[in-house]
């Protein structure tokens, strides 16, 4: 075990998914988790296999495609949950079950209804039982934070007998300081002494998660836990990014420690999870917020000319914000421009296919905007990467709203190479819109959610509409995606997209039964 070594522990896919409003589909985790073995995280913790064959399916096809990273999959300690978590990961070169189990009094009395003899036997038969799938078990004490030492030291002994590698301690409900925090990684890290890793899982219901994890860090833990952007239950979990350049950029404090984490895929990684999940950081937020290397007055402007570091102890394009770009794209730019663009803005995995279609898209969007920005690139691609389920594919809409009279849409999509169009009246524009593509789908959804942002400032910016629709009672809420300057085209769009990663599920998940049966 390399002393200096922070394993980075990636839960995007897990916890950041428990968000509210942050559910994503098979396909979206799948790009995520090709980003974060980019970014070089260790493990990615892909999701909870046994919470819906949805989850399994995602984690399971998560294991097949990526090479670098580690891929876990949580379960509670109980059978049936490490069993799911134990197939779904199996085909994944490196792969690791996280089972766990609460060690606090008031989750023991009241969640869980157990004594702590109880506790103890079923976080020892679970990691038992995981290590039969696996040999990397990890083992959580959840609300670690809130549990009484000498009861974790008991289970600590037992886990790591029974053959767990890693132990992690969460701060679940975010309750812990950073003194008291690092005092008991301290301790409890000695306590392991080289015969587990210590990691840590901290929230941030007080604004401490990041300062905990690094006061774990400076006291033995050497694994971190951590989502990008934050996301996580509740107020979030400790930001992957803030973690990393605290380590990165304050080396006086952190000595020889290190992450295996290539910074410069921080600000790409932020940017897909964002869009993906429709959840925008704030633009305060440390590191990948908007703000985050801008400088408004004039003292600082100043100084930031004269000396960079005055004001900045970053820089921006060691987190992959590209500054100052030098190729301006508008309506006379052409693919090698284009081709250009999209490489310095670190995709390299595109596809001609996907290349040509986005271009196309880009000079439809270069006519209508002066310049097209580095963000609203980075939109048309993503965009084009994550519609790719397209049974019903928008060709035409049509809207008219007056104020007195009846707001209808007319709508023509095209499905198995045949046009076919419908119009409806609706309590409001987007109300038509939506029920004319039930109509017209046969499938009938429930709007959970619906976002709009626009990638630009300016009157003529791209419109970025996230939809979270519901379809049935067996499975999850479906996101849609629509991209356009047109904020009604976008919603449509974004509404036939829900219907399509809908689809491309039902197929999937009946295909695998078929299969099984
Ligand atoms: C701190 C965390 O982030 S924990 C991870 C949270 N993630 C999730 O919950 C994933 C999504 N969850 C789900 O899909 C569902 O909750 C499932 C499939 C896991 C379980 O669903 P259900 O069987 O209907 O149980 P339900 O969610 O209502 O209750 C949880 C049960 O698990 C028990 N439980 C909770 N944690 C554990 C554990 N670590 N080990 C064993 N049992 C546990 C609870 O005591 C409760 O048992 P009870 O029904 O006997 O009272
Ligand atoms: C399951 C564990 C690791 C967790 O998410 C928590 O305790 O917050
Ligand atoms: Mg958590």
């Amino acid at each position: 075990m390399d002393k200096n070594k922070i394993i980075v522990f990636d839960t995007t896919l897990r916890d950041g998914e428990q968000s509210p409003g942050c559910s994503m589909n098979t396909e979206e985790k799948i790009k995520v988790a090709l980003q974060l073995e980019k970014l070089g995280v260790d493990v990615i913790e892909a999701g909870f296999a046994a919470a819906s064959p949805g989850d399994f399916d995602a984690v399971s096809r998560i294991a097949e495609q990526v090479k670098n990273s580690s891929i876990c999959s949580l379960s509670r300690a109980i059978e049936n949950d490490i069993k799911q978590a134990g197939l779904a990961v199996e085909k994944a070169p490196l792969h690791r079950i996280h089972t766990f189990i609460a060690t606090s009094p008031i989750h023991m009395k009241y969640k869980l209804k157990m004594s702590e003899d109880e506790v103890i036997k079923r976080a020892v038969h679970a990691v038992e039982y995981a290590r039969t799938f696996v040999d990397d078990v990890e083992f959580s004490l959840e609300d670690a934070g809130r549990s009484e030492i000498p009861f974790m030291k008991e289970v600590m002994d037992a886990v790591i007998a029974a053959g767990a590698s890693t132990i992690n301690l969460p701060d679940t409900v975010g309750y812990r300081l950073p003194t008291e925090l690092g005092a008991m990684v301290k301790e409890l890290s000695d306590f392991a002494g080289n015969r587990a890793r210590i990691s840590v899982h901290n929230h941030n219901d007080l604004g401490l998660a990041t300062a905990n994890t690094l006061a774990a860090v400076t006291n033995g833990a050497r694994q971190i836990e951590v989502t990008i952007n934050g996301l996580g239950e509740r107020a979030g979990n400790s930001a992957l990014e803030e973690a990393v350049m605290a380590i990165k950029t304050r080396k006086d404090a952190f000595g020889d420690l290190y992450t295996s984490i290539n910074t410069k895929e921080i600000y790409a990684t932020s940017r897909l999870v964002a869009t993906i999940t429709g959840v925008e950081p704030q633009q305060n937020k440390s590191i990948v917020g908007k703000n985050a290397f801008a400088h408004e007055s004039g003292i600082h402007q100043d100084g930031v000319l004269k000396h960079q570091e005055t004001y900045e102890i970053m820089k921006p394009e060691d987190v992959g914000v590209i500054k100052d770009s030098t190729l301006i794209l508008g309506k006379h730019s052409g693919r090698a421009a284009f081709r250009d663009k999209i490489n310095q803005l670190g995709f390299d995995k595109i596809t001609d296919e996907e290349l040509n279609s986005a271009f196309e898209k880009f000079k439809v969007l270069a006519d209508k905007k002066k310049e097209v920005t580095d963000d609203d690139v980075r939109m048309l691609i993503t965009d084009e990467s994550l519609n790719h389920d397209k049974t019903y594919e928008l060709v035409g809409l049509q809207i008219s709203d007056c104020s007195n009279g009846l707001p209808t849409a007319a709508v023509s999509i095209k499905y198995n190479d045949e046009i076919i169009s419908d119009a409806n009246i609706g309590n409001g524009t987007m109300d038509a819109i939506f029920k004319t593509i039930d109509r017209l789908t046969g499938i009938s959804g429930d709007l959970q959610s619906y976002n709009v942002t626009s990638v630009t400032e300016g009157k003529d910016a791209l419109a970025k509409v996230t939809t979270r629709v519901v379809f049935d009672e067996q499975t999850p809420s479906f996101v849609g995606h629509g991209l356009s300057v047109d904020t009604m085209l976008a919603t449509a769009k974004a509404y036939l997209g829900s219907v399509n990663s809908f689809l491309s599920q039902k197929e999937r998940l009946s295909k695998r039964t078929e299969h099984q049966v």
